[in-house]
Formats: C-alpha cells, structure tokens, sequence
C-alpha cells in the first residue's frame, strides 16, 4: 500500500471481543474480511434460501464522507450460492451499531456458518454528496431515455 491508510475507529462488541478485528488477507486486498461472531456453540445453518443477519461483533465510526460496504466473497457464492442479500450492504459514516452481514443462501443446499469464520467483506469507499437542483429541461443527449437492453444485448457493435 503506497498511500496514508486512513484510521477508522473500531470497537470490539462483548460477544465479539476475543475474534481478530478484520483484517486484509493479502497487500492488495480492497476489502477486509468480516468475521461471524456468532456464539461458538450454536452454528447457524441456512437452509436454500434462508437469509439472517449475522453479527460480526465490530463497531465503526467511519469519516465524514465515507461509507463501508459490505461485500460478498465469491468463495462462498461459488462453492455454497451464498451471497449477501443487499449486496453492497450501506454502512454509514453515522452508524454505531454492529455492524451486520445479511446473508442468503441460494444454492440447493444448507449451509452452516461458525464463529471466526470469514462471511464476508468491507470495502470502505468516499461518499459524493450532492445537492439536486430541479430543473424542468434536463441536457439532451444521444441516448435519450433509451435504456434496460436498448442498445441491444448480444457480443456489442463489432458482432452486429
Ligand atoms: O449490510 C448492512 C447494511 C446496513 N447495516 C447497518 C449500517 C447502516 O448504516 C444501517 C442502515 O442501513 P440501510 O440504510 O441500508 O438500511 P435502511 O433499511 O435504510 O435502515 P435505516 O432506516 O436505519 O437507514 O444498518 C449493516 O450493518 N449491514
Ligand atoms: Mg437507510
């Protein structure tokens, strides 16, 4: 990392206070891998299309002007069809709660998640706040109101 990182403030829940805080798995890693702090003698199981949120034990105070998002690990998505349900999850620059993982079971088959393993994942990005100014006559352009496949949805021009 050739940057400054920048120092979020993280507090460890009770239930959460002897898991690692979540951490890059390798230098170049965007997200930090979030980590089920459910109690360790009672797994949760999603059966196919089951979904909870599942805590993490970790509370942030994240800048002004940034948010986290809560990611799914395609680990998961590939070999089980776990996701995140609200995928990218919203965490707030306000928020002070636990953060949480909503996840979904869409494969065909349960799947059992215990504590300390790794659920998910947190990319913290900058927030652009904008201000709407109403206008009755919006900029034309080449597209217009054309969208939702009207480009046409094979290989592109080059194929056509
Ligand atoms: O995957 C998520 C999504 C949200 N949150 C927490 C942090 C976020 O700041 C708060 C609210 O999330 P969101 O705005 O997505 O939910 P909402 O349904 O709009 O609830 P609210 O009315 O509380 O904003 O819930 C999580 O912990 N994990
Ligand atoms: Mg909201």
């Amino acid at each position: 990392m050739t940057a400054m990182p920048l120092s979020v403030p993280v507090m460890r829940l009770p239930h959460g206070a002897d898991l690692p805080l979540p951490a890059y798995a390798t230098a170049g890693a965007a997200g930090l891998d979030l980590i089920a702090a459910l109690p360790e003698d009672a797994p949760l199981t999603l059966d196919p299309l089951a979904r909870a949120a599942v805590p993490t034990g970790i509370a942030l105070a994240l800048p002004d002007g940034f948010e986290a998002q809560v990611r799914p690990r395609s680990g998961l998505a590939l070999k089980h069809g776990v996701t995140v349900l609200n995928a990218p999850g919203t965490v707030d620059a306000d928020y002070r709660g636990e953060v949480k993982v909503l996840l979904v079971n869409l494969g065909s088959e349960p799947v059992t998640f215990t504590r300390g393993q790794r659920i998910a994942q947190l990319v913290v990005a900058p927030v652009t706040v904008i201000q709407l100014t109403e206008t009755g006559d919006l900029e034309k352009t080449t597209r217009g109101d054309g969208g939702f496949g009207s480009t046409g949805l094979d290989g592109g021009a080059g194929s056509r």
